[in-house]
């Protein structure tokens, strides 16, 4: 879908899209939307096909099936090569360049490029700009090829784990400043993580991948808003009947007292205590739970999945 001055509203845009290494597909029948402008969180365990997708809307890696578009045309595209910025796991710099020479090469390389941003970022974590690449901690080399990416103003930036290798304070610090200028130029970033905490703060989308397929997909509220945890006490073995009737992620027994995730199909009956669940237990849930059926928001649905399962505050 294009919007009224012909931009597309979705930043990324898949259909049906695959990607099978011999045997095996590490990401299969994939079919999701991230609008443009949202900062989007990729989740789910090791082996989920997280960096296989952003290799895919990276151009690193070709899929074996599907399509996929970023802002309304196929990835393939040459056109659309400097929109895109992709921030692999690992960082690659030249470690005997300095600071400031790998500044220069990325306005070399790159015709859009804001030396404006790319050194803010730098002096934000009070880099020198002749020190050498190589002398960098991680967490200062994460900042330079942040820096790097953001210098090329693309209009997608892929980021795979960019906190990995961050101190919590040094996290904080790169997450507040990778959305103001996100928000300040109005990039769209899907970023890896599996620090749910990251997430939680800075995202307002989410991708929940497991096993190549997509769980969650939407809105982080809107997600959020589709569940509650239900406890209380149960005597007998089993799901009682009156939560059986909604969608149930997961639940457990221990002793008497029951607990479950659950998407409500209208008001729960019965003496149970009614919360809402936070973001990591949503994921948690759907995580240890492979039989629980997807859930992709109104936003995250492609056309050729409007007519599925509706279900939920998240429909
Ligand atoms: N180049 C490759 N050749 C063969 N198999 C691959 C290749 N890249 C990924 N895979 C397989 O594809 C699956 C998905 O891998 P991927 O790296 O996308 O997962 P991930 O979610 O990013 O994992 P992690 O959280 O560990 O980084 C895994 O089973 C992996 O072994």
């Amino acid at each position: 879908m294009t919007s009224a001055d012909g931009a597309s509203r979705w930043a990324v845009e898949a259909r049906g899209l695959g990607k099978r290494y011999g045997r095996r597909w590490a990401v299969r029948d994939l079919s999701v939307r991230i609008p443009a402008g949202a900062v989007c969180g990729l989740v789910g365990p090791n082996g989920a096909g997280k960096s296989t997708l952003l290799g895919m809307a990276g151009r690193l890696v070709r899929p074996t099936t599907g399509s996929l578009h970023v802002f309304g045309a196929p990835v393939s595209a040459a056109p659309g090569l400097t929109d895109i910025s992709f921030l692999t796991q690992d960082k690659p710099l030249f470690p005997r360049f300095t600071v400031e020479e790998t500044l220069r090469l990325g306005r070399e390389l790159n015709p859009r490029w804001d030396r404006a941003v790319a050194e803010r970022i730098v002096r934000s974590g009070k880099l020198s700009m002749a020190a050498r690449i190589g002398s960098l901690s991680g967490g200062q080399r994460s900042r330079v090829a942040l820096a790097l990416a953001f210098g090329k103003r693309p209009r997608l930036l892929l980021l795979d784990e960019p906190m990995a290798d961050l101190d919590p304070l040094a996290a904080h610090e790169i997450g507040g400043l990778l959305l103001a200028e996100a928000a300040e130029q109005g990039t769209t970033v899907v970023m890896s993580s599996h620090r749910m905490a990251d997430v939680a703060t800075m995202c307002d989308h989410l991708v929940a991948l497991d096993g190549g397929r997509v769980r969650l997909a939407g809105e982080v509220d809107t997600l959020l808003a589709a569940h509650v945890l239900v406890t209380g006490v149960h005597l007998t073995e089993g799901v009682p009947a009156e939560i059986a009737r909604h969608t149930v992620v997961e639940s457990r027994a221990v002793g008497r007292q029951f607990t479950a995730l659950v998407r409500p199909r209208g008001r729960i009956e019965g003496d149970w205590k009614i919360a809402e669940p936070g973001l990591e237990e949503v994921l948690l849930g759907y995580m240890r739970s492979p039989a629980a059926p997807p859930l992709l928001t109104a936003a995250a649905r492609t056309e050729s999945a409007e007519n599925e399962e509706d279900e939920g505050a998240a429909a």
